[in-house]
């Protein structure tokens, strides 16, 4: 096995990290984590991760498990809700799963957040691993416990903080993903290196042609670098009290230009669009330099994600902002840059300079 992260949860072990290059080695990971292999398991899926992978990890789970399930749902965010958690309470049911076995989330932070949530709910909690196969899901969704579903198309409104038995990472799974997705799993690895690690976040830069040619020693590198950062951050505050907010950077506006986009737009796009705004009013309230704010800029869009919309009207955007659910009272909880690498919290901007940080995004296009 190549590395493995120790992650606790309110200062005890609580689950690892296991990194790997096939599926292979995870029956070995669940001997080695001490995983009861004899009860049933269900393999969550979406349509496409089915078509790429499920065989293959159903053939594994056969070699382990008495009983082995699928269940698959449409791909997309559009399914993370509670119309597909019931579909599943409904299948787990009618195959007469109890509490002493086992979900595993094998897909994107979709896959991941939806299966999480049910795991956390069906009979009031049984375990779950993690076997994310997106960039975004291996290095930030999969990590720190944070499961749920959109509801009324407000992001991640119903959820719960429910710890996984393992994240199990295959790292050569990411050399099927579009080249949009891929994209999408470096909005969340800028950030964070911008919140957390500035040292991290100019190694980024200085490896972006061999992370952009898929070279799988560098892209365990990297998803080992990001693992480590958010281990750190969910650890310090693993139920969001305090610094854990800070992985909200960008999310504040990118939530709200994701709901706009009718999903049409990638979570970790829309988290480079809304870093945009976090950079550009870190540098009017004199964080960091206009240099900065421009190297910011030319690193997301270096590594193919998008820094504007077009057709958005700001202050909709504003509106949608402040319908999210990080507000304080009137107050929107708002991430900025101390400098490159660390994050503050910031509650004091008001709708107007809000509206100057929405306004550098739009494009007449
Ligand atoms: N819980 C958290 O802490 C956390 C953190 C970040 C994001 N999220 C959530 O994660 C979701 C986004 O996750 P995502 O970007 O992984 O999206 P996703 O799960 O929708 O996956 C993206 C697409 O890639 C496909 N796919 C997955 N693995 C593949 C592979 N190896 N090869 C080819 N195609 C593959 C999927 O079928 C899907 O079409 C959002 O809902 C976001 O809110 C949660
Ligand atoms: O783990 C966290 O904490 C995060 O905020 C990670 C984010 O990248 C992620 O998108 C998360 O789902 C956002 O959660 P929310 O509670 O702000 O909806
Ligand atoms: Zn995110």
């Amino acid at each position: 096995m190549a590395r493995q992260v120790q992650v606790n949860y309110q200062e005890k072990p609580c689950y690892k990290i296991i990194l790997n290059h096939s599926f292979d080695g995870f029956l070995d990971a669940l001997e080695q984590e001490g995983i009861a292999r004899d009860r049933k398991i269900c393999i969550v899926t979406d349509t496409n991760v089915a078509k790429l992978y499920l065989n293959e990890v159903t053939e594994i789970c056969k070699n382990a498990f008495p009983v082995v399930e699928y269940f698959v749902f449409d791909a997309g965010e559009s399914s993370k809700n509670m119309a597909t958690v019931e579909k599943l309470y409904e299948y787990l049911i009618k195959r007469h799963f109890d509490r002493k076995d086992l979900l595993l989330a094998l897909g994107g932070g979709v896959v991941g957040d939806l299966t999480g949530f049910a795991a956390a709910t069906y009979l009031r909690g049984i375990d779950f691993i993690q076997m994310p196969t997106t960039l975004l899901s291996q290095v930030d969704s999969s990590i720190g416990g944070k499961t749920g579903v959109d509801f009324l198309q407000y992001k991640n409104m119903v959820g719960a903080f429910y710890m996984p038995r393992m994240v199990y990472i295959n790292i050569h799974s990411l050399l099927s993903l579009p080249n949009l997705q891929f994209a999408s799993g470096m909005g969340e690895i800028i950030k964070h290196g911008l919140i957390r690690d500035a040292s991290y976040y100019q190694w980024l830069k200085d490896h972006q042609a061999a992370i952009q040619a898929h070279d799988e020693d560098i892209l365990e590198e990297m998803v080992y670098g990001s693992c480590l950062i958010k281990k750190n951050v969910v650890e310090t505050d693993p139920k969001e009290q305090g610094i854990r907010a800070y992985l909200n950077f960008g999310h504040t506006i990118g939530h709200a230009i994701e709901k706009m986009s009718d999903f049409s737009l990638y979570h970790g796009q829309c988290v480079a669009i809304g870093m945009h705004s976090g950079a550009y009013l870190s540098f009017k309230r004199g964080h960091i330099t206009k240099d900065q704010y421009e190297d910011i800029l030319a690193m997301i869009q270096g590594f193919d994600l998008p820094v504007s919309v077009s057709d958005y009207d700001a202050g909709e955007i504003l509106a949608n902002t402040k319908s999210d659910k990080k507000m304080v009272g009137d107050k929107i909880k708002f991430i900025v840059l101390e400098k490159i690498g660390q994050a503050a919290i910031d509650m004091t901007f008001s709708d107007q300079e809000l509206l100057e940080g929405i306004q550098v995004l739009l494009t007449d296009e």
